[in-house]
């Protein structure tokens, strides 16, 4: 039999690790609104998605959780931001077992990184938000700080937002750098709401994989900012997504990415045969519906079982 019949499906097999998903929850006790498209948005009922994601995945039993960012939204009155994030991460802290984060444009919006970063227990590094992690001895997690080169959550006279604006103003002529009006196709990302990964974390990710491949790991990527155009809105897609990606290609063990922001959620296999899959939004629940989900990983390959609004997929990798 060849390979790719062996593993047509992933049933019956015994998982080598499970992990609870839930993204772009944007809590704010603040009246429900609509999205600048007209989508929406339920900034109250949200952390009741948290709440019922973490009491399953507690029954569940499963070893960890990621939470792919914009825990709270901008519209979070500022004098209330330190307390909404504060009620979030105590909900997460509910869940028996460790709890991974990204960072989103939203919860910059409300908290400076060296205020957040502590608060969400990401790794002290110069205030970047991006690390990695081995759950099991088979697979290595990487997380990316897509707002690492960003016009927000930095000090204004940072390089790192001095980049970014003389990036975004370069491409994009709108005098509200939010507007993608007049940019065409995929140059529509050139958004203030994006963010690039910028030099340093290129160079540390060429280093996670090269160690990952020696150790016969298999990667799953986790970036708040989508990064394949055939899966997101041209919007949401990582500011320098063909560099990450050029990068990723050159190596056999990056398997699937994992991402948030783009609240529709989707799906694509690049031509790499890397999987590519949006998390859909806890925001966007209406009152008693759910969008969380948890992934059951394999050697050859994961399923996510989605609740609700979130959607269950198998995935069997197809560069194994
Ligand atoms: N097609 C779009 C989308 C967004 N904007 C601008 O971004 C802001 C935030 O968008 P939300 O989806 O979070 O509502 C929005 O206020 C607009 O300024 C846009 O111009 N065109
Ligand atoms: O959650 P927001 O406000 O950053 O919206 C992001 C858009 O959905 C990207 O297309």
């Amino acid at each position: 039999m060849g390979y790719a019949e062996e593993l047509i499906t992933l049933e019956g097999e015994e998982p080598l690790a499970s992990f609870g998903v839930i993204t772009d929850v944007q809590y704010a006790d603040i009246p429900d609104g609509v999205s600048f498209l007209g989508v929406p948005r339920y900034y109250r009922h949200s952390i009741n998605v948290l709440q019922r994601a973490v009491k399953k995945w507690n029954k569940e039993k499963v070893d960890f959780v990621i939470n792919f960012g914009d825990m709270v939204d901008g519209y979070c009155p500022k004098d209330q931001s330190l307390a909404a994030v504060k009620d979030i991460v105590n909900e997460f802290s509910l869940f028996n077992g460790p709890v991974y984060h990204l960072i989103g444009n939203h919860c910059l919006y409300n908290l400076p990184r060296d205020t957040l970063l502590p608060m969400l227990n990401i790794p002290p590094s110069d205030l970047h938000a991006y690390y990695d992690f081995s759950p099991v001895p088979e697979y290595r997690f990487v997380v990316l700080d897509g707002y690492d080169i960003s016009a927000i959550g930095w000090p204004e006279d940072h390089p790192n937002a001095v980049k970014a604006v003389n990036f975004l103003w370069e491409r994009n002529p709108n005098s509200d750098k939010n507007s993608p009006n007049g940019l065409l196709g995929r140059d529509r990302r050139f958004l203030m709401f994006n963010g690039a990964v910028g030099k340093d974390q290129l160079e540390w990710l060429d280093g996670v994989l090269q160690d990952a491949t020696s150790l016969n790991q298999k990667v799953v990527i986790c970036s708040h900012l989508p990064l394949d155009p055939n899966a997101s809105s041209n919007e949401a897609l990582l500011w320098n997504y063909n560099e990450v990606m050029d990068l990723i290609h050159r190596y056999d063990c990056v398997k699937v990415c994992l991402s948030g922001h783009d609240h529709k959620g989707g799906y694509s296999v690049d031509s790499h045969g890397v999987h590519h899959r949006i998390l859909e939004a806890a925001l966007e629940c209406p009152p008693g519906t759910n969008a969380f989900g948890h992934i059951d990983l394999y050697p050859n390959g994961l399923l996510l079982s989605g609740t609700d609004r979130m959607e269950t997929q198998e995935i069997i990798y197809s560069r194994c």
